[in-house]
């Protein structure tokens, strides 16, 4: 995914703890959560289908503009990418197929736009009873020169491999799956190895929900979508329809979208920009908090010290870490910045320590589910008053025992990866609709946030709320990633200027951006656990207050 340039333009979000320069009287007094939780987190909304239509028309009202203005703007924005991004070529085989709505009138207008500028279009309309206005309207405009064929089910167009295909058929009007001539043109498409850019939406494809397994969907090489993502576009089970999506800003209407309801967020660097406190220059150690990691058994020592590293470098005042006996030497030596506490057990943790000190708990990485570690988590989760991060083995523990979730206490942050999530509910998801209602629900069930880990990695507020991250890339699929999560998370979570929602923000965000960061040094394959840690200091860096 990338972003266009105005799109990602950088101001500082509204909304944050604004600490830099208090005193530090100030500071330690303040509550545990003193921002207003979604405040600010507003740039990307994820509109429903009905909603982005509602938005399309207070737009064209807000600004005194036809739908047809409008319409021009978007088939301008797809017109200019193409020609600056996809860089055609005047000899490239471009076929622009339009579909009866407005979608199929976008369509029209870049044809039209393409062949003006010289480019060799050919253009196909879906056979229709009815077309939309804005459809009509479009097809008036038609040069004479650039004839526009009906498909013919029984020929379909010839597309070579090294031409280009424009699918403006349907976008979010799609109201049922695609059948007829629409599904076998959409089937061609997918066969003919073409390079295909889909015009807001893959055809077939639901904006917000599932389709029938069956469906006929294009699988687009880019998805050109207007100046919001669809929530569509960040499930694992639509990444080939979707191909790498793009977001054109075509002047859609801020306050309408400021005043849309959502429980959906796309959280970008601009929502989050200097929500992160700065560091007071007088700022000691026990400023930023004292963390306790429970991590590690014998073979899976290397989740502790990944853990408690990067919490290190995600800023906490102090850390120390649980470890079975065995891995003493091996955390005293790899994180000799942490407090060691060294379990009576060997290979295991078997005895929760003295609580007093600590601001935040982090426990799961490498925990092994020993029964013993079993009740030092049951432990855990009656006596704790601090915030909770909660992973990995404690995560299957909390599966494997669900009488032990009615014990988890509110606003702890639990961080499933999809298998995990499943060993919480206990249930396979049907497909990633539904796995998004099951996070809600257990969200809704315990008061917790919950996030399922993955390329958009999806965090649920306790109200249902959805916000999915936006940076990481695929070199961070690898052994240890998560664990390096959990320790900036509990740094984060230790920080007492930081509400809940806006620490697991930050933290989600920072680890994506700090493996994004180590992309240029190590490439995607050699990229290891170890070196998103080396960046999460400048990651989170970016996001200081000023
Ligand atoms: N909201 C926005 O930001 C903008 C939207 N525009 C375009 O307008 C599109 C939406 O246009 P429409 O609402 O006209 O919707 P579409 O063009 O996506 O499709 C609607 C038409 O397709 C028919 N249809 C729906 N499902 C079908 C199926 N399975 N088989 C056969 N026919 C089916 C409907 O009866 C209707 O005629 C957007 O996707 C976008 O491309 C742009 O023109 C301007 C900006
Ligand atoms: N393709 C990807 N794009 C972006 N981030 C990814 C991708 N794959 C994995 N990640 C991130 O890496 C981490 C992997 O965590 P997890 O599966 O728990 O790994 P481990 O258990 O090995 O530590 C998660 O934070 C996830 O969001
Ligand atoms: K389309």
């Amino acid at each position: 995914m990338k972003m266009d340039r105005r799109a990602a333009q950088v101001t500082n979000a509204p909304g944050g703890p604004e600490v830099s320069g208090e005193p530090l009287e100030a500071l330690s007094s303040r509550p545990v959560h003193p921002s207003e939780p979604a405040e600010g987190i507003e740039k990307m909304k994820l509109l429903s289908a009905a909603q982005t239509r509602a938005l399309d028309q207070a737009t064209i009202q807000a600004q005194h503009i036809t739908s047809t203005d409008l319409m021009e703007r978007a088939a301008d924005a797809v017109t200019s990418w193409l020609l600056d991004e996809l860089l055609l070529d005047y000899d490239t085989a471009i076929h622009v197929c339009c579909g009866p709505g407005n979608n199929g009138g976008d369509g029209l207008a870049v044809a039209r736009n393409l062949h003006r500028a010289g480019y060799a279009v050919q253009l196909w309309l879906l056979p229709a009873a009815r077309h939309s206005a804005d459809f009509s309207h479009q097809q008036q405009q038609l040069p004479a020169e650039l004839p526009a064929r009906e498909i013919d089910p029984n020929k379909l167009p010839a597309l070579a491999a090294g031409a280009v295909v424009v699918d403006a058929l349907f976008g979010t009007g799609l109201s049922r799956p695609l059948a007829g001539v629409a599904a076998a043109l959409v089937r061609h498409i997918n066969e003919a190895g073409a390079t295909v850019v889909a015009v807001d939406m893959p055809s077939g494809l639901l904006a917000d929900a599932p389709q029938p397994a069956d469906s006929a969907v294009v699988r687009a090489n880019y998805t050109l979508s207007f100046e919001l993502p669809k929530l569509a576009f960040l499930l694992p089970q639509n990444a080939g329809f979707v191909g790498d999506w793009q977001l054109l800003p075509i002047g859609l209407d801020p306050e309408v979208i400021r005043n849309t309801p959502v429980d959906k967020h796309f959280v970008t660097a601009e929502d989050l920009r200097g929500r992160l406190p700065k560091r007071p220059k007088f700022s000691h150690k026990g400023t930023f908090g004292h963390a306790l990691l429970l991590a590690g058994s014998k073979g899976k020592m290397g989740a502790a010290v990944l853990a408690t590293q990067a919490c290190l470098r995600a800023g906490v005042g102090l850390i120390t870490t649980r470890v079975p006996a065995v891995g003493y030497d091996i955390l005293q030596i790899s994180a000799p910045e942490a407090m060691c506490l060294a379990d009576s057990a060997s290979d295991h943790i078997s005895e929760l320590p003295e609580l007093t000190p600590y601001a935040a708990i982090g426990i799961g990485p490498g925990l092994g589910q020993h029964d013993d570690t079993r009740e030092v988590l049951h432990q855990l989760l009656t006596t704790a008053t601090v915030p909770l991060v909660i992973d990995a083995d404690a995560l299957n523990l909390l599966g494997a025992h669900p009488e032990l979730q009615k014990l988890l206490p509110p606003d702890s942050l639990l961080t499933p990866h999809p298998k995990e999530f499943e060993r919480l509910v206990g249930e396979p998801a049907r497909d990633d609709y539904h796995r998004l209602e099951q996070l809600r629900a257990f969200v809704g069930r315990t008061s917790c946030y919950c996030i399922i880990k993955g390329a958009y990695t999806v965090l649920a507020a306790p109200d249902g709320t959805l916000y999915f991250n936006s940076t990481g890339n695929p070199g961070m699929a690898t052994g240890g990633s998560g664990d390096v999560l959990t320790g900036l998370l509990l740094a984060l979570r230790a920080h007492k200027n930081l509400s809940p929602l806006d620490a697991a923000l930050l933290g989600l965000h920072a680890h994506g951006r700090a493996g994004d960061l180590a992309l240029p040094h190590t490439g995607h394959t050699g990229l290891l656990a170890s070196d998103i840690v080396r960046f999460i200091g400048p990651a989170l860096e970016e996001l200081m207050s000023e």
